[in-house]
C-alpha cells in the first residue's frame, strides 16, 4: 500500500510509521507513506496556506493554490491512480467494511484539513471521497489519516502475526470481540473462565462465539441488526439471552 499524505505536520505520522505494527509494515515495505506539505507550496513571502473565509465567519481556510500543488506533487509520486481521500466531519463515517475496501487499493492520498478546513473548490477538483473516523470534532485531519492508514495496513496479507488474527478481528466478523484472558489463571480471587483452561477447542469456540453475540447485544444492538445470524449463532445469543434474566 502507498499513501501519500497532504499535511502541514508531517512528523505527526511518526506514531503510525514509528512504532508497533504499522511502524514494522513501513520497514518491510508492506506500506510506504510519503508527504506533501502545502506550507513547502506556498511562494508568498510568508509562505501563507491560509486566508480568511469569505462571508466572514470565524477562523481561518486552507487556501487553494498551496493545496492544488501539494496535492499534484504527492499525485506524482503515487505508483498507480490514487484514490483520494478528504478526512472531514462531513464525510462518510469509516467502518470496517469500508476499510475492506480501501485495503485493496494500490494507493491512496489523504488530505489533511486544518485551520476551520480547506477551500470547497479543493473538495471539488480533486477529492474521489470524503471520510468522517467519528462524529466528533479534531484540530485536523491528521488523526483521522492515522486511523484510517492503521485500520488498512492491518489487512495487508503478513503484516500481522498469524492470518486468522485478521479475520477474527471483532469488527470482521461484524460483531463485538469476546473477553480475552491470559496468566495468571486466578487474581484477587477472580479466576479464568473454566472452559478457556479446558483444552476443549469446540466449546472454547462456541463459549467466545456467545460471548461476542452476547456482549454485541448488550453493549451495540444495532449492530445485530445488519446480520443474518446462522443456527448456531441463533441459539447462542438466545441462551445468553436467558441467562441474562435469571
Ligand atoms: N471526524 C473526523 O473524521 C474529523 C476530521 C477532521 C477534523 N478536523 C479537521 C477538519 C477537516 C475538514 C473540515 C473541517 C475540519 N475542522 C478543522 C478544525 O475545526 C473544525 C473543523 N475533525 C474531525
Amino acid at each position: 500500500m502507498w499513501a501519500g499524505v497532504v499535511t502541514l505536520f508531517p512528523e505527526m505520522f511518526t506514531a503510525l510509521t514509528g512504532h508497533g505494527v504499522t511502524g514494522r509494515a513501513v520497514k518491510r515495505g508492506q506500506l510506504t507513506v510519503e508527504y506533501s506539505n502545502p506550507r513547502d507550496h506556498a511562494h508568498d513571502r510568508h509562505r501563507t496556506v491560509d486566508d480568511r473565509p469569505f462571508g466572514g465567519g470565524p477562523g481561518m481556510l486552507m487556501k487553494v493554490e498551496p493545496l492544488l500543488e501539494a496535492i499534484a506533487a504527492i499525485r506524482a509520486k503515487a505508483p498507480s491512480p490514487p484514490r483520494v481521500i478528504y478526512l472531514s466531519p462531513q464525510g462518510q463515517p469509516l467502518t470496517q467494511k469500508r476499510v475492506v475496501e480501501l485495503a485493496q487499493l494500490d494507493s491512496l492520498v489523504l488530505l489533511c484539513g486544518r485551520y476551520e478546513g480547506i477551500d470547497e473548490r479543493i473538495v471539488e477538483m480533486c477529492v474521489d471521497e470524503e471520510i468522517s473516523i467519528g462524529d466528533y470534532v479534531l484540530s485536523g485531519g491528521e488523526l483521522g489519516a492515522m486511523v484510517l492508514l492503521d485500520a488498512v495496513t492491518r489487512l495487508i496479507p503478513g503484516v500481522l502475526g498469524h492470518a486468522d488474527s485478521a479475520v477474527e478481528d471483532s469488527f470482521s466478523e461484524g460483531w463485538l470481540d469476546c473477553p480475552h484472558y491470559t496468566r495468571p489463571e486466578e487474581f484477587a480471587g477472580q479466576r479464568v473462565p473454566e472452559v478457556l483452561l479446558s483444552g476443549n477447542h469446540e466449546l472454547i469456540r462456541r463459549w467466545r462465539l456467545k460471548q461476542s453475540l452476547g456482549r454485541t447485544w448488550l453493549r451495540r444492538p444495532e449492530l445485530l441488526e445488519g446480520l443474518t445470524l446462522s443456527k448456531e449463532q441463533q441459539q447462542l445469543l438466545a441462551e445468553f439471552i436467558c441467562e441474562q434474566e435469571t
